[in-house]
């Protein structure tokens, strides 16, 4: 480590800070007092596979799994040692099993004490009794013995999983190496490879600078010049931006007949009372999308950008396989699926339970992530002044979403329920990483009730995995923070997917008292599935405590069947239903107009590319 590197330097690991403590570094090295060192994280070498980069010779970086830490020695030799290093120490974890993968067999205790009492009621000779004894207790160490075997062969499994895992990335990583290799042979090299990227992003230029990853705390360097990131700024264009500005609302309509709320009856634990709800008229709308015209072709992303290295890349666009049909603008109202948890909140705030009020906010906050499981298309970039709008009685809700600024790619939304306002502004910061894509969302989501009370929070990180190898997913992860104009605030984590996570998609917090600081409920469950809360601070409860036991459902995911590969819930396959009635009403900017979206709906890849190509073609003049 060079010392200026040393200086704003990050640790890494508990281990390695009291391992400098020890050697004084910080201190008499440096200067700096100890308490300013602070172990960023932790790196699982087991895991994590090391790799000296081809275009640098100062430069290695390490692959967690998850993500990539890029670091610089001060000499060839330095990383030489660096890596030598590293292997050694990673040998160090031969792949036998961790001693606490047998906990739970070591914990069987095995007693002959009742055997030995009935055998002696029966008036049987000591030696007899020993006899059985050891008969019992053999039987039992071989049923031990399998049972070992058994656990030796899941943990073996897990392991030589996760080692895949790490090949695939090591592989994945290769391919983004020798990619970036091939075009520093060619002469226009880097622009090359963000023209690459901004194939992604439909061939639009980026226009904001890559943030460097300091930004993040962590002690890496970032390859600037060899491409590892790019900014993706338009890339996936996706839900970005909503804005709009609010009007207050007329008085609630009379015409509803009063309901109740779904579960307030019978998962109460004396705090809730009985709300009613509006129910709303039902309205007919489509349960499926279109069968295909055509017999859809399966492309892999891989394959596009395989045929496409050393090419000049700019103006190539994704093809319309890669999307589904919705825009980003109806996508934005896809947020609102769960609305009714909007109407509960605004329900038991009136009936001055402010606690209620925010769990559900919380529970809406979180339940515009579920539809994005297991959806792996891209949603089409509208056109600068694209338009969506929505008239949703069956839920009570009126949306309208524009596309306000091509660079950035921003689009702005307003939603009016009953008796409360929604609307949102952000846009997405991308960065590319190779083999995934990281998307933070820059801005505000607001919600106002009649009652004037108001929230506020942001959205987390979104990455999509498995560019170019697998089946493409998303996870978030990130804190959200929802800010109450009243009594209560959320923090909310969503926690990031490991390798090999067998609970993935879990988000946990708490509401707090904003006066008193206090934790007044707890939170917990997953994006993809449902929140439940705990009231109190579970951190006050006894050692052992559960506190699923007394968790109360806040929200649930509706269950559907999908029969496309769009994995679209049947709100999202509503979305874009284009009845006669409609046609008539509709503004010719409405993304449901969109000839290449209506095409590539039913099924008619050829003409929806055709069209998709001219559209954006047309875009960019
Ligand atoms: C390379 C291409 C084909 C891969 C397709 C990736 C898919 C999975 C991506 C493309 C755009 C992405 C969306 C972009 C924006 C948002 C808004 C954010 O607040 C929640 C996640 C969400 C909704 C993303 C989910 C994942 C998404 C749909």
């Amino acid at each position: 480590m060079s010392p200026a590197r040393e200086q704003g330097g990050r640790v890494i690991g508990e281990d390695s800070l009291r391992y400098m403590r020890k050697a004084n570094w910080s201190s008499n090295r440096l200067g700096v007092s100890n308490k300013q060192c602070k172990p960023f994280g932790e790196v699982h070498l087991k895991v994590s596979s090391i790799r000296a980069s081809k275009s640098d010779d100062k430069r290695l970086s390490i692959f967690t799994g998850t993500k990539t830490l890029h670091l610089r020695s001060v000499s060839k030799e330095d990383r030489f040692a660096w890596i030598e290093a590293l292997l050694a120490a990673k040998d160090l974890f031969p792949r036998t099993l961790a001693s606490n993968d047998f906990a739970s067999t070591e914990d069987i205790v095995v007693s002959t004490e009742k055997l030995r009492i009935r055998l002696l009621q029966e008036g049987i000779g000591e030696a007899v009794i020993k006899d059985c004894e050891s008969i019992m207790l053999l039987e039992l160490s071989e049923l031990q013995n399998q049972l070992k075997a058994l656990q030796y062969k899941h943990v073996m499994l897990l392991d030589s999983l996760r080692q895949l895992e790490t090949d695939k990335i090591e592989l994945e990583t290769t391919v983004v190496d020798e990619t970036k290799e091939r075009e520093s042979c060619c002469l226009q090299g880097n622009r090359r490879f963000s023209d690459f990227y901004s194939v992604m992003s439909e061939g639009s230029a980026t226009d904001s600078c890559a943030d460097n990853e300091s930004n993040d705390g962590v002690d890496v360097e970032t390859d600037e010049d060899d491409g590892t990131y790019f900014d993706t700024n338009d890339f996936l264009s996706a839900d970005a931006l909503r804005s709009a500005s609010y009007r207050s609302r007329e008085a609630l309509g009379n015409a509803f007949i009063y309901g109740r709320d779904s579960f307030s009856s019978d998962h109460l634990h004396g705090v809730e009372k009985e709300i009613r709800l509006v129910e709303y008229p039902y309205v007919k709308r489509r349960e499926n999308l279109p069968e295909p015209k055509e017999k859809e072709k399966p492309v892999g992303l891989w394959s596009i950008i395989k045929d496409n290295i050393g090419k000049d890349l700019s103006g190539v666009c994704l093809p319309v396989y890669f999307n589904e049909p919705l825009s980003s603008l109806q996508k934005c109202f896809e947020d609102l699926e769960y609305s009714y948890l909007v109407d509960q909140a605004l329900e038991w705030g009136k009936q001055g339970n402010e606690l209620l009020r925010i769990l559900k906010i919380a529970a809406f906050a979180v339940s515009g992530y579920s539809s994005t499981e297991g959806r792996q298309c891209k949603p089409f970039n509208p056109l600068l002044g694209e338009t969506y709008e929505a008239d949703y009685p069956d839920k009570g809700l009126r949306f309208f979403s524009e596309k306000v600024s091509h660079h950035p790619m921003i689009v702005a939304c307003h939603c009016e329920g009953k008796g409360w306002k929604f609307w949102a502004d952000s846009n997405l910061k991308g960065k590319f990483w190779g083999r995934s894509i990281q998307l933070d969302p820059v801005g505000v989501l607001t919600l106002q009730f009649e009652d004037g009370e108001t929230f506020q929070w942001s959205k987390v990180t979104t990455s999509i995995y498995n560019i170019i190898l697998g089946k493409i997913y998303c996870d978030h992860y990130g804190t959200m923070r929802i800010k109450g104009s009243g009594n209560y605030s959320c923090k909310l984590k969503f926690k990031e997917q490991s390798i090999i996570d067998r609970n993935p998609h879990q988000v946990h917090g708490f509401v707090q008292d904003n006066r008193t600081g206090e934790k007044v409920a707890m939170l917990v469950g997953k994006w993809d599935e449902a929140m439940y809360y705990v009231l109190g601070d579970p951190t006050t409860k006894p050692k052992g405590y559960d506190p699923m036991t007394e968790a109360v459902l806040l929200w649930e995911r509706d269950k559907y069947v999908t029969k496309t590969r769009y994995n679209l819930s049947p709100f999202a396959i509503s979305l874009n239903e284009l009845t006669t009635g409609l046609l008539e009403r509709l503004p010719p900017t409405d993304s449901r107009l969109r000839p290449d979206q209506r095409h590539l709906e039913n099924g008619e890849y050829e003409l929806a590319n055709a069209e998709k190509l001219r559209l954006e073609q047309l875009q960019r003049q």
